[in-house]
Protein backbone atom coordinates (compact mmCIF):
# COMPACT_ATOMS: atom_id res chain seq x y z
CA UNK A 1 0.00 0.00 0.00
CA UNK A 2 1.22 3.31 0.37
CA UNK A 3 4.78 4.10 1.84
CA UNK A 4 4.54 4.95 5.82
CA UNK A 5 7.51 7.12 6.11
CA UNK A 6 5.62 10.82 5.16
CA UNK A 7 8.77 12.56 3.14
CA UNK A 8 8.65 16.07 4.20
CA UNK A 9 6.13 18.43 2.19
CA UNK A 10 9.02 20.67 0.72
CA UNK A 11 9.28 23.15 -2.32
CA UNK A 12 11.77 22.02 -3.93
CA UNK A 13 11.13 18.04 -4.55
CA UNK A 14 11.89 15.97 -7.86
CA UNK A 15 8.85 15.93 -9.50
CA UNK A 16 6.96 12.26 -9.91
CA UNK A 17 4.35 13.50 -12.66
CA UNK A 18 5.85 15.78 -15.25
CA UNK A 19 3.41 17.40 -18.12
CA UNK A 20 5.37 19.82 -20.63
CA UNK A 21 3.57 21.30 -23.26
CA UNK A 22 0.90 19.13 -23.14
CA UNK A 23 -2.12 20.24 -25.71
CA UNK A 24 -5.04 18.27 -26.80
CA UNK A 25 -7.53 19.01 -29.44
CA UNK A 26 -10.64 17.40 -30.91
CA UNK A 27 -11.48 17.79 -34.46
CA UNK A 28 -9.37 20.42 -34.95
CA UNK A 29 -10.68 22.13 -31.93
CA UNK A 30 -7.78 22.93 -29.06
CA UNK A 31 -9.70 22.28 -26.20
CA UNK A 32 -6.48 22.03 -23.98
CA UNK A 33 -3.79 25.03 -24.92
CA UNK A 34 0.06 23.75 -24.08
CA UNK A 35 0.17 23.21 -20.69
CA UNK A 36 3.34 22.65 -18.37
CA UNK A 37 2.21 21.10 -15.11
CA UNK A 38 4.40 18.86 -12.34
CA UNK A 39 3.55 17.49 -9.42
CA UNK A 40 5.79 16.18 -6.87
CA UNK A 41 5.25 13.02 -4.04
CA UNK A 42 3.19 13.97 -1.34
CA UNK A 43 2.24 17.03 -2.96
CA UNK A 44 -1.21 18.08 -4.16
CA UNK A 45 -2.21 20.42 -6.57
CA UNK A 46 -5.97 21.42 -7.07
CA UNK A 47 -7.59 21.71 -10.71
CA UNK A 48 -10.50 24.25 -10.52
CA UNK A 49 -12.03 26.26 -13.74
CA UNK A 50 -15.41 26.61 -15.43
CA UNK A 51 -17.77 23.82 -16.75
CA UNK A 52 -15.70 23.33 -20.08
CA UNK A 53 -12.21 24.85 -18.97
CA UNK A 54 -10.71 21.50 -19.72
CA UNK A 55 -10.10 20.23 -16.33
CA UNK A 56 -11.11 16.65 -16.78
CA UNK A 57 -9.13 16.59 -20.59
CA UNK A 58 -5.72 17.31 -18.77
CA UNK A 59 -6.28 14.42 -15.79
CA UNK A 60 -7.28 12.32 -18.72
CA UNK A 61 -3.91 12.91 -20.65
CA UNK A 62 -2.13 13.01 -17.44
CA UNK A 63 -3.70 9.87 -16.69
CA UNK A 64 -2.59 8.33 -19.91
CA UNK A 65 -6.14 7.59 -20.62
CA UNK A 66 -5.86 10.22 -23.58
CA UNK A 67 -2.48 11.08 -25.98
CA UNK A 68 -1.90 14.82 -26.17
CA UNK A 69 -2.19 16.41 -29.45
CA UNK A 70 0.92 17.99 -28.10
CA UNK A 71 3.85 18.02 -25.61
CA UNK A 72 4.96 14.96 -23.73
CA UNK A 73 3.89 13.31 -20.22
CA UNK A 74 6.21 11.40 -17.98
CA UNK A 75 5.73 9.44 -14.53
CA UNK A 76 8.61 9.19 -12.84
CA UNK A 77 10.74 9.51 -15.71
CA UNK A 78 8.38 7.25 -18.07
CA UNK A 79 6.75 7.94 -20.72
CA UNK A 80 2.99 7.98 -19.43
CA UNK A 81 0.84 5.31 -20.98
CA UNK A 82 -2.54 3.48 -19.18
CA UNK A 83 -0.98 0.29 -20.48
CA UNK A 84 2.40 0.05 -19.15
CA UNK A 85 2.52 -2.39 -15.99
CA UNK A 86 5.11 -0.30 -14.52
CA UNK A 87 2.76 2.72 -14.35
CA UNK A 88 -0.65 0.71 -13.77
CA UNK A 89 0.89 -0.57 -10.89
CA UNK A 90 1.61 2.93 -9.19
CA UNK A 91 -1.10 5.13 -10.37
CA UNK A 92 -4.63 4.83 -9.48
CA UNK A 93 -7.00 7.16 -11.03
CA UNK A 94 -10.83 8.04 -10.19
CA UNK A 95 -12.29 9.31 -13.62
CA UNK A 96 -15.43 11.19 -15.12
CA UNK A 97 -16.87 7.84 -16.31
CA UNK A 98 -18.36 5.14 -13.94
CA UNK A 99 -17.64 1.61 -14.59
CA UNK A 100 -18.25 -1.46 -13.36
CA UNK A 101 -19.12 -4.87 -13.32
CA UNK A 102 -23.30 -5.07 -12.79
CA UNK A 103 -22.99 -8.72 -11.55
CA UNK A 104 -20.78 -8.48 -8.45
CA UNK A 105 -21.00 -7.13 -5.03
CA UNK A 106 -19.53 -4.31 -4.07
CA UNK A 107 -16.93 -6.63 -1.69
CA UNK A 108 -16.06 -8.11 -4.94
CA UNK A 109 -15.08 -4.99 -6.73
CA UNK A 110 -12.77 -4.27 -4.15
CA UNK A 111 -11.37 -8.19 -3.42
CA UNK A 112 -10.84 -8.15 -7.70
CA UNK A 113 -8.94 -4.79 -7.45
CA UNK A 114 -6.90 -5.76 -4.80
CA UNK A 115 -5.69 -9.26 -6.20
CA UNK A 116 -5.00 -7.70 -9.45
CA UNK A 117 -2.70 -5.32 -8.10
CA UNK A 118 -1.02 -8.26 -5.92
CA UNK A 119 -2.04 -6.96 -2.88
CA UNK A 120 -1.19 -9.21 0.57
CA UNK A 121 -4.00 -10.48 2.91
CA UNK A 122 -6.94 -8.67 0.46
CA UNK A 123 -9.37 -9.66 2.37
CA UNK A 124 -8.33 -7.47 5.07
CA UNK A 125 -7.66 -4.32 3.06
CA UNK A 126 -10.92 -4.83 1.85
CA UNK A 127 -12.90 -4.93 4.89
CA UNK A 128 -10.71 -2.22 6.27
CA UNK A 129 -11.45 0.16 2.97
CA UNK A 130 -15.30 -0.99 3.38
CA UNK A 131 -15.32 0.47 7.20
CA UNK A 132 -13.21 3.75 5.90
CA UNK A 133 -15.40 4.42 2.92
CA UNK A 134 -18.80 3.61 5.13
CA UNK A 135 -19.19 0.98 2.77
CA UNK A 136 -19.32 -2.40 5.16
CA UNK A 137 -23.16 -2.59 5.04
CA UNK A 138 -23.25 -2.27 1.39
CA UNK A 139 -20.70 -5.10 1.18
CA UNK A 140 -23.01 -7.65 -0.36
CA UNK A 141 -25.06 -5.37 -2.52
CA UNK A 142 -25.08 -4.98 -6.56
CA UNK A 143 -24.15 -1.98 -8.15
CA UNK A 144 -27.82 -1.56 -9.28
CA UNK A 145 -28.53 -1.39 -5.52
CA UNK A 146 -26.56 1.52 -4.75
CA UNK A 147 -27.05 5.26 -4.00
CA UNK A 148 -25.22 7.67 -6.32
CA UNK A 149 -22.92 8.50 -3.13
CA UNK A 150 -22.51 5.25 -2.74
CA UNK A 151 -21.63 4.28 -5.73
CA UNK A 152 -18.96 7.15 -5.57
CA UNK A 153 -17.98 6.00 -2.41
CA UNK A 154 -17.22 2.20 -4.24
CA UNK A 155 -15.17 4.02 -7.05
CA UNK A 156 -13.10 5.68 -4.47
CA UNK A 157 -12.50 2.65 -2.36
CA UNK A 158 -11.19 0.75 -5.61
CA UNK A 159 -8.12 3.19 -6.16
CA UNK A 160 -7.54 3.20 -1.88
CA UNK A 161 -7.54 -0.62 -2.13
CA UNK A 162 -4.79 -1.28 -3.95
CA UNK A 163 -1.19 0.49 -4.74
CA UNK A 164 -0.48 3.82 -5.59
CA UNK A 165 2.18 6.84 -6.09
CA UNK A 166 0.22 9.16 -7.56
CA UNK A 167 -3.57 9.67 -7.22
CA UNK A 168 -5.19 10.96 -10.14
CA UNK A 169 -9.61 11.99 -9.24
CA UNK A 170 -11.79 13.82 -11.16
CA UNK A 171 -14.04 15.59 -9.17
CA UNK A 172 -14.51 12.75 -5.58
CA UNK A 173 -16.36 15.39 -4.03
CA UNK A 174 -19.25 14.39 -6.37
CA UNK A 175 -22.55 13.11 -4.85
CA UNK A 176 -20.54 12.86 -1.35
CA UNK A 177 -23.07 14.04 1.25
CA UNK A 178 -20.90 16.83 3.55
CA UNK A 179 -20.07 13.98 6.23
CA UNK A 180 -18.92 12.41 3.29
CA UNK A 181 -16.88 15.21 2.23
CA UNK A 182 -15.48 15.91 5.35
CA UNK A 183 -14.19 12.16 5.50
CA UNK A 184 -12.49 12.41 1.61
CA UNK A 185 -10.79 15.64 3.12
CA UNK A 186 -9.50 13.53 5.83
CA UNK A 187 -8.69 10.93 3.46
CA UNK A 188 -6.64 12.98 1.06
CA UNK A 189 -4.64 14.58 4.02
CA UNK A 190 -3.80 10.58 5.20
CA UNK A 191 -2.32 9.89 1.28
CA UNK A 192 -0.51 12.97 1.40
CA UNK A 193 1.14 12.60 4.77
CA UNK A 194 1.94 8.94 3.22
CA UNK A 195 3.88 10.64 0.61
CA UNK A 196 1.07 10.14 -2.80
CA UNK A 197 1.06 12.35 -4.63
CA UNK A 198 -2.45 14.08 -5.88
CA UNK A 199 -3.93 15.56 -8.64
CA UNK A 200 -7.57 16.91 -8.21
CA UNK A 201 -9.83 18.39 -10.21
CA UNK A 202 -12.47 19.68 -8.15
CA UNK A 203 -15.72 22.25 -7.82
CA UNK A 204 -15.04 22.10 -4.01
CA UNK A 205 -12.88 25.45 -3.07
CA UNK A 206 -13.21 24.55 0.69
CA UNK A 207 -11.41 20.99 -0.57
CA UNK A 208 -8.81 22.92 -2.51
CA UNK A 209 -8.11 25.36 0.21
CA UNK A 210 -8.14 22.73 2.73
CA UNK A 211 -5.68 20.09 1.03
CA UNK A 212 -4.06 21.63 -1.98
CA UNK A 213 -0.23 22.70 -2.18
CA UNK A 214 -1.49 24.29 -5.13
CA UNK A 215 -4.05 25.47 -6.68
CA UNK A 216 -4.18 26.04 -10.94
CA UNK A 217 -7.13 27.58 -12.66
CA UNK A 218 -8.36 26.61 -16.00
CA UNK A 219 -10.03 29.08 -18.63
CA UNK A 220 -11.03 27.93 -21.90
CA UNK A 221 -7.99 25.37 -22.03
CA UNK A 222 -5.15 27.67 -20.51
CA UNK A 223 -3.74 28.02 -17.22
CA UNK A 224 -4.59 31.24 -16.18
CA UNK A 225 -3.79 31.36 -13.01
CA UNK A 226 -1.59 29.79 -10.08
CA UNK A 227 0.23 29.85 -6.91
CA UNK A 228 -0.79 28.78 -3.05
CA UNK A 229 -4.47 28.26 -2.43
CA UNK A 230 -5.41 30.71 -0.25
CA UNK A 231 -4.07 33.78 -3.06
CA UNK A 232 -5.25 32.00 -5.98
CA UNK A 233 -9.24 31.59 -4.69
CA UNK A 234 -9.19 35.14 -2.97
CA UNK A 235 -8.47 36.21 -6.42
CA UNK A 236 -10.85 33.71 -7.72
CA UNK A 237 -13.75 34.98 -5.08
CA UNK A 238 -12.96 38.64 -6.38
CA UNK A 239 -12.93 37.40 -10.10
CA UNK A 240 -15.94 36.19 -10.07
CA UNK A 241 -18.08 39.01 -7.47
CA UNK A 242 -16.56 41.30 -10.38
CA UNK A 243 -17.97 39.45 -12.79
CA UNK A 244 -22.12 39.54 -11.11
N1 LIG B 1 -14.10 13.48 -26.47
C1 LIG B 1 -14.35 14.75 -26.76
N2 LIG B 1 -14.68 15.14 -28.02
C2 LIG B 1 -14.91 16.44 -28.32
N3 LIG B 1 -14.84 17.45 -27.43
C3 LIG B 1 -14.53 17.13 -26.17
C4 LIG B 1 -14.27 15.78 -25.75
N4 LIG B 1 -13.97 15.78 -24.44
C5 LIG B 1 -14.07 17.06 -24.03
N5 LIG B 1 -14.39 17.87 -25.08
C6 LIG B 1 -14.57 19.32 -25.02
O1 LIG B 1 -13.41 19.85 -24.40
C7 LIG B 1 -13.75 20.96 -23.58
C8 LIG B 1 -13.21 20.70 -22.18
O2 LIG B 1 -13.95 19.63 -21.61
P1 LIG B 1 -13.60 19.05 -20.17
O3 LIG B 1 -14.51 17.90 -19.93
O4 LIG B 1 -12.15 18.82 -20.11
O5 LIG B 1 -13.98 20.27 -19.24
P2 LIG B 1 -14.07 20.35 -17.64
O6 LIG B 1 -13.34 21.57 -17.23
O7 LIG B 1 -13.67 19.06 -17.03
O8 LIG B 1 -15.63 20.60 -17.42
P3 LIG B 1 -16.63 20.19 -16.20
O9 LIG B 1 -16.31 21.09 -15.05
O10 LIG B 1 -17.97 20.48 -16.81
O11 LIG B 1 -16.44 18.72 -15.91
C9 LIG B 1 -15.27 21.09 -23.64
O12 LIG B 1 -15.59 22.10 -24.56
C10 LIG B 1 -15.72 19.74 -24.12
O13 LIG B 1 -16.91 19.85 -24.86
Amino acid sequence: MAKNSAPPRAAARRALLQLTGVSRSYGGREVLHPVDLELAAGECVALLGHNGSGKSTLLRVAAGRDLPTGGTVRFDGLAMNENDPRIRARVAVVGDTVACYPDLTVREHLLLVAVAHGVADAADWVAQVLENRSLTERADALPSALSSGQMQALLLACALVRPRDLLLLDEPEQRLDPQARRRLAELLAAELADGVAVLLVTHHTDLALEIADRVVVLEEGRIVRQGAPAEILTAEAAASAGAR
